[in-house]
């Protein structure tokens, strides 16, 4: 890959994902402070917030406007109809002031400001930009404004995750992980950490203490974190970022896995039992989101398994940003049949062969795999 392609692209990626990482953060602060109104339930029954819908309209706002809105097609999870019912008047109304509010700080990060305050309308037409189904063919953005909205409604991890698809390969990604925690084993769903912390410390965002964002480019051996930006300073790119790389463990024994907090998204029971077949010991860390991806990328954990039920079918903005961070980082992610993730197909991971299976090298993999088809038969999913 030549050595500059995406290089605009990122640059514009990462800055655009350190505005929402701040907008969601000014949000969930709010909503786990005062009692809010402004969550919904979209048609199949999950939550969507202020923070979901005005990330999808500022990310798709800052895009066209860095590259041309005829040039961008964005593949994203929200939908404009959650805003447009009679119902919805208070959730447009703070999403729209959401957007303004953060895109009035966008110098700080190095973009720019629309010139005159965005209406109704505006926001709206970015929400429904974001409708693009992708494809095999072309660029597209895929987006989840929010990931890991159940982890954002407890004050939890959540990921915004942006990644650029170019003819069905991710070309990049990048992922923000606003309460990334400054010691591991708080990953672990905060009510445990609760009751594990002393001193009953506080588990408001700010006591998670080490927000990032983690990007790569497919094909350059290098991932990236740089630590979210606090009170009045400017991001700086992109000389505050570090290289990570995934951890060098390879012994089962001493190998942590992540897994969904959600049992109805992952079966617990099944991946417990490869876990315990390859001989993992560990107790595994219940996280929200695709801060697992950002764990494993980052040297703190070594395996992440999600098996879904029987017919659910994965979106392609739940793993697009993760999984080139991860390769690029030295990790491994593949389907339960050992292939790569298929992202050429639209919004799903069509061909998806019964779960997904990331760690941080191939030893761990490859064990992971052969446990699959030995336990598979016997499995209820
Ligand atoms: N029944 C199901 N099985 C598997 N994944 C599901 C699911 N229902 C929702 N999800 C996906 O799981 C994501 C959350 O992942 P996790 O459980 O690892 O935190 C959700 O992302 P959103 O929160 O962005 O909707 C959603 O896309
Ligand atoms: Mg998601």
């Amino acid at each position: 890959m030549e050595v500059d392609k995406y290089a605009k692209e990122l640059e514009v990626a990462v800055r655009i994902v350190h505005l929402a990482c701040a907008l969601c953060g000014r949000v969930q602060d709010r909503l786990l402070t005062m009692s809010s109104d402004h969550v919904m339930s979209k048609d199949d029954d999950s939550p969507v917030t202020v923070a979901d819908l005005s990330v999808q309209a500022t990310i798709s706002w800052l895009l066209s406007d860095n590259f041309g809105s005829q040039n961008v097609s964005i593949v994203a999870e929200e939908d404009v109809e959650t805003i447009s019912k009679p119902d919805s008047a208070g959730l447009l109304e703070a999403v729209v002031n959401t957007v303004n509010e953060s895109l009035e700080s966008a110098s700080k990060y190095g973009l720019r400001s629309p010139e005159t305050i965005l209406g109704s309308s505006k926001v709206l037409e970015a929400i429904r930009h974001c409708n693009s189904a992708g494809g095999p063919t072309g660029r597209h953005w895929v987006l989840d404004p929010v990931d890991g909205t159940l982890g954002f409604l407890r004050g939890d991890q959540y990921a915004v995750a942006l990644a650029l698809i170019e003819d069905g390969k991710v070309v990049l990604g990048v992922l923000g992980c606003p309460n990334y925690p400054v010691k591991t084993e708080w990953l672990n769903y905060h009510h445990q950490r609760r009751q594990t912390t002393s001193q009953g410390s506080s588990t408001t965002p700010d006591a998670w203490g080490k927000g990032c964002v983690l990007y790569a480019r497919r094909s350059s051996g290098e991932a990236w974190l740089q630590p979210l930006i606090s009170g009045d300073k400017i991001l700086e790119w992109p000389n505050c970022a570090r290289l990570i790389r995934v951890s060098s463990i390879d012994d089962p024994a001493l190998a942590t896995r992540c897994e969904p907090v959600e049992r109805a998204n992952s079966d617990h029971s099944f991946t417990a039992g490869l876990a315990h077949s390859v001989g993992l010991r560990k107790q595994p860390l219940h996280v929200h989101s695709m801060a697992k991806y950002a764990a494993i990328a980052r040297g703190d954990a070594e395996i992440f398994m999600k098996f879904a039920k029987s017919g659910y079918k994965e979106k392609i903005w739940d793993h697009a940003a993760g999984v080139v961070i991860v390769e690029e980082a030295g990790g491994v992610v593949t389907d339960a049949g050992g292939r790569p993730l298929d992202f050429s197909k639209g919004m799903y991971l069509e061909g998806l062969d019964r779960g997904i299976i990331v760690c941080s090298g191939v030893i761990l993999h490859e064990k992971l795999i052969e446990a699959v088809y030995a336990s598979w038969d016997s499995s209820n999913l």
